[in-house]
């Protein structure tokens, strides 16, 4: 059963049509990724598909007590404020020393419990946002734009987080991209819309199609080698994994 099934949604701001005619599915265990231009009506298919806003056609089915875990673009924290990473993980609800550790552990910044968060790189401070997310043990790790900020080879070492991650707790990956030669290759399918689903696929075939090219160019054709990921691999979570990788450090 799918955790998340979207069928032809349709929603608009003010009278606008932002989408329509948007179906989506999410398998348990997949990585997908959301790419398209400034204003396709990414981050409103997000929240249609959590709930926060409704279709005005269509419908958003999720499976009965899913769990998801959301790791925003950004969060801004006042560097004058003092808070620890463990202090943050305990907000909005107090979680074991040992949950925090483990979910800092695998979101790969294990050990930095008792830092202050002002005091963390770009790319630390997006994994204890992972972390945090982890907490609640989610079905599904939503994330929107989840490394903006953060430089090429920080960007890529991200997202192998997230398939490390996606192997360790055996969740669901949605994710928003602006990065489309980051993270389309760590990715296994990819959805690229413009108000309507242009066209979708492993990366591979979407980097090829024509609604993809015509939207985004076919710059980006080498640069998928930075990441690469393999597909010739099952994705069994109680087994060790194989997969290469040739990505840039
Ligand atoms: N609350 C709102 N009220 C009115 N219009 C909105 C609202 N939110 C988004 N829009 C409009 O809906 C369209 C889609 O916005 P959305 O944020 O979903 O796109 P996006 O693909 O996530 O964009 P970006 O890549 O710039 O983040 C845009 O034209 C935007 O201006």
């Amino acid at each position: 059963m799918s955790l998340i099934c979207a069928q032809n949604l349709e929603f608009a701001h003010g009278g606008q049509t932002v989408l329509h005619a948007v179906n989506l599915t999410l398998a348990p265990g997949e990585i997908v990724t959301i790419v398209g231009p400034n204003g396709s009506g990414k981050s409103t298919l997000f929240r249609l598909l959590i709930g926060a806003l409704q279709p005005h056609k269509g419908q958003v089915i999720r499976k009965p007590g899913l769990r998801i875990g959301y790791v925003p673009q950004k969060l801004h924290i006042d560097p004058t404020l003092p808070i620890t990473v463990g202090r943050f993980l305990n907000l909005p609800q107090r979680v074991s020393v040992g949950d925090a550790r483990q979910a800092l552990e695998i979101a790969g910044v294990p050990g930095i419990r008792d830092q202050q968060m002002a005091q963390l790189s770009g790319g630390q401070f997006q994994r204890v946002l992972l972390a945090r997310a982890l907490l609640g043990k989610p079905d599904v790790l939503m994330l929107d734009e989840a490394t903006q900020g953060l430089d090429q080879p920080g960007s890529a070492s991200f997202y192998r987080q997230i398939d490390a991650v996606r192997r360790d707790m055996g969740c669901a990956v949605l994710m928003i991209s602006h990065e489309l030669h980051v993270v389309m290759s760590a990715s296994d399918r990819v959805i690229c819309l413009n108000g309507h689903v242009c066209c979708e696929g492993t990366p591979e075939v979407v980097s090829a199609a024509p609604a993809y090219r015509e939207l985004f160019g076919t710059g980006t054709g080498g640069a998928l080698a930075l990441y690469r990921h393999d597909h010739d691999h099952a994705h069994d979570h109680d087994h060790p994994h194989t997969h290469t990788h040739e990505a840039a450090e």
